[in-house]
C-alpha cells in the first residue's frame, strides 16, 4: 500500500484527492493537512507520498520542507517559475536519497495533457498562435498554469522550427491584447460556472486550427493525480519532473 499524505486538504481540489485516495485500491490515506498545520508532522515513517494542492504564494515553502521531511511530492498548484523549479531541484540534490523525487502538474486532467501535446506539434506549421484559458471565478491566478504552460510549449517549438514573432499590428493596448508568455499572447475569462477550460488558436492566411480541452469536473483530474502517486512511488522518475506527458506514452 502506497502512504499518502494530502497538504490543502480541504480545498476545492484536496478535498477531491481525499476521496480519490480513499477509493484506490493500492493507496492508504495518512494525514490530511491544511492552512495552519504544522508540515513536519508529515515524515517518511508514516508517509510514502504527499499530494499538495495549496495556493502559489505557499507551494514553494511546502514542497521544500516536504523534501527535507524526506518524501516524495505530487504537487498540483501553480504559480511555478524557472527560478522556483532551480529551487527545489537544489534542494533534492542536497538530500541523501538519490530516489527522492518531485512531480508538479499544471493540469492532470488528460484532455488538457494532450490539448498541450497537440498544440506542440501544431505550432510549426502556423503563423499566428493565441491561448485562451477560461475558469471559475474562484481562481486566484490568471493566467492559469496550464496556460503558460501551453504558451511556453508553443514558443519553444516556434522557436525550433525558425518562425518569427507573430503577426500583430496592434497600435493601442489597454490590456485587451492579453499577457504575453514566449512571444505568444495568453488570455483569461473567469465566468461562475466554468471549472477549468482551454482553447489554442492557430491562424494561417485562409485557415484556422482551434484546439480546446474542458474539464467540467474536478473528477477530471483524479486519474492523473493517481497515476503521478503510483509513478513518484515507484522511484522511477527521481528528482525533479514537470508535466504528466512524462508518464504518457505520447
Ligand atoms: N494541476 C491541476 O490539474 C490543477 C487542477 C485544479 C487546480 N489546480 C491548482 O491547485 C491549486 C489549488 O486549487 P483549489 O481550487 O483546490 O484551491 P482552494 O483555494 O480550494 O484550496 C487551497 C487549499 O489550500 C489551503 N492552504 C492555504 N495555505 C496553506 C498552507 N500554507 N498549508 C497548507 N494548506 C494551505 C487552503 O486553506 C485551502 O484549503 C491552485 O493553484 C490551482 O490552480 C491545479
Ligand atoms: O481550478 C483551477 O484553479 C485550475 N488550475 C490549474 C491551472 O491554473 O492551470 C489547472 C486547471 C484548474
Amino acid at each position: 500500500m502506497i502512504k499518502v499524505s494530502i497538504v490543502g486538504a480541504r480545498g476545492r481540489m484536496g478535498s477531491h484527492v481525499v476521496e480519490a485516495v480513499k477509493a484506490a485500491e493500492d493507496m492508504e490515506l495518512s494525514l490530511t493537512l491544511d492552512a495552519g498545520d504544522d508540515l513536519t508532522q508529515i515524515t517518511a515513517e508514516n508517509t510514502d507520498v504527499v499530494v499538495e494542492f495549496t495556493v502559489p504564494s505557499v507551494t514553494l515553502d511546502n514542497v521544500l520542507t516536504l523534501v527535507g521531511q524526506g518524501v516524495d511530492v505530487v504537487v498540483g498548484t501553480t504559480g511555478w517559475t524557472e527560478g522556483r523549479l532551480a529551487q527545489v531541484r537544489e534542494a533534492l540534490e542536497a538530500t541523501a536519497n538519490e530516489l527522492q523525487s518531485v512531480f508538479i502538474a499544471p493540469n492532470f486532467a488528460i484532455s488538457a495533457v494532450l490539448a498541450d501535446h497537440f498544440a506542440r506539434l501544431a505550432a510549426p506549421y502556423f503563423e499566428s498562435a493565441e491561448v485562451v484559458e477560461l475558469h471559475h471565478p474562484d481562481k486566484v491566478d490568471a493566467p492559469s498554469g496550464t496556460a503558460i504552460h501551453t504558451a511556453q510549449g508553443i514558443g519553444e517549438a516556434r522557436a525550433k522550427a525558425g518562425l518569427g514573432p507573430v503577426p500583430d499590428n496592434t497600435q493601442t493596448d489597454g490590456g485587451s491584447r492579453g499577457q504575453v508568455v514566449d512571444g505568444v499572447h495568453v488570455h483569461a475569462v473567469r465566468l461562475r460556472g466554468l471549472n477549468a477550460h482551454e482553447e489554442v488558436l492557430f491562424g494561417n492566411a485562409g485557415e484556422q486550427l482551434t484546439i480546446r480541452a474542458d474539464s467540467f469536473d474536478r473528477g477530471s483530474f483524479m486519474p492523473g493525480v493517481l497515476l503521478a502517486v503510483r509513478k513518484v512511488n515507484s522511484g522511477d522518475f527521481p528528482g525533479l519532473t514537470v508535466g504528466l506527458d512524462h508518464f504518457l506514452d505520447l
